[in-house]
């Protein structure tokens, strides 16, 4: 199976650096598979049988190392070294170096944060109801930091007053989703000991795994279903 590798060193933070990977990755391919620290995606049209992209970032002290390979299997491995691998070289080195300078344009952009918060093995997903574009669509609790707020402080307030309830925050988990407004959507795990109510929006539900693909999901949540499905197992 050919396999072809590039790196490239990255002044952003690795979930930024992999937001930027599932971004243009999902513009070509069928991303399958987010964490934290990357990306599996599929490619299911061009001059071979399966190909497969896979961008990983690793933290090092000069910067995030970003290592993306493409993988394929040759419909005609004579040919291959002509038609194919040129192609898929000039697709890697446009996911990789797009990547780079996408992630250090977009360092310190302004974040929205989601809120997980899983009991019993359900997750917390609550049904805009405006603006009229994403109305009827799912999400996770949360919003804009304002400025001056961090991340956390957000997240208390947004719970607070989307649900009525008091949250402790905790680690942020998964990849940052580059949003269309350019803004970053980033998920942090929460606990509560209150019992949520749908101020704001249409309705909440409480979604177990195999739940999840059940509801309309806003995109940049869609991307994020494999991090939810993980959380869900711990
Ligand atoms: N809260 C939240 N927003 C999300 C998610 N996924 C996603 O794409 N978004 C988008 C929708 C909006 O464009 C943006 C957040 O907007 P918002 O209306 O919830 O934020 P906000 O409360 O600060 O807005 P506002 O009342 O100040 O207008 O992020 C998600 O899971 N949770």
């Amino acid at each position: 199976m050919p396999i072809l590798r590039t790196t490239a060193l990255v002044d952003a933070p690795a979930r930024l650096v992999s937001a930027a990977v599932i971004e243009l990755a999902s513009s070509r391919s069928e991303v399958v598979d987010v964490h934290e620290s990357g990306m599996t995606a599929v490619l299911r049209e061009g001059p071979f049988s399966s190909a497969r992209l896979t961008g990983q970032c690793a933290v090092t002290g000069a910067g995030t190392l970003l290592t993306c390979e493409l993988d394929w299997v040759s419909r005609n491995a004579v040919l291959d070294g002509f038609t194919v691998r040129r192609p898929m070289l000039s697709l890697l080195e446009a996911v990789t170096e797009g990547a780079k300078a996408r992630a250090e344009a977009l360092t310190g952009a302004r974040v929205v944060v989601g809120t997980a918060i899983v009991r019993d093995r359900r997750l917390l997903a609550q049904q805009r109801a405006f603006p009229a574009e994403v109305a009827g669509l799912w999400e996770l609790p949360g919003g804009r930091v304002e400025p001056g707020e961090s991340d956390q402080e957000a997240v208390r307030r947004e719970c607070a007053e989307e649900l009525g309830i008091t949250v402790v925050p905790g680690e942020a988990v998964g990849p940052d989703v580059i949003l269309p407004s350019g803004k970053l959507l980033r998920i942090y795990r929460a606990s509560t000991d209150g019992e949520p109510v749908a101020v704001e929006h249409k309705a909440l539900r409480w979604l177990s795994a195999g739940d999840l693909t059940d509801v309309d999901w806003l995109p940049a949540d869609r991307l994020l279903l494999p991090v939810f499905r993980t959380l869900l197992k711990s």
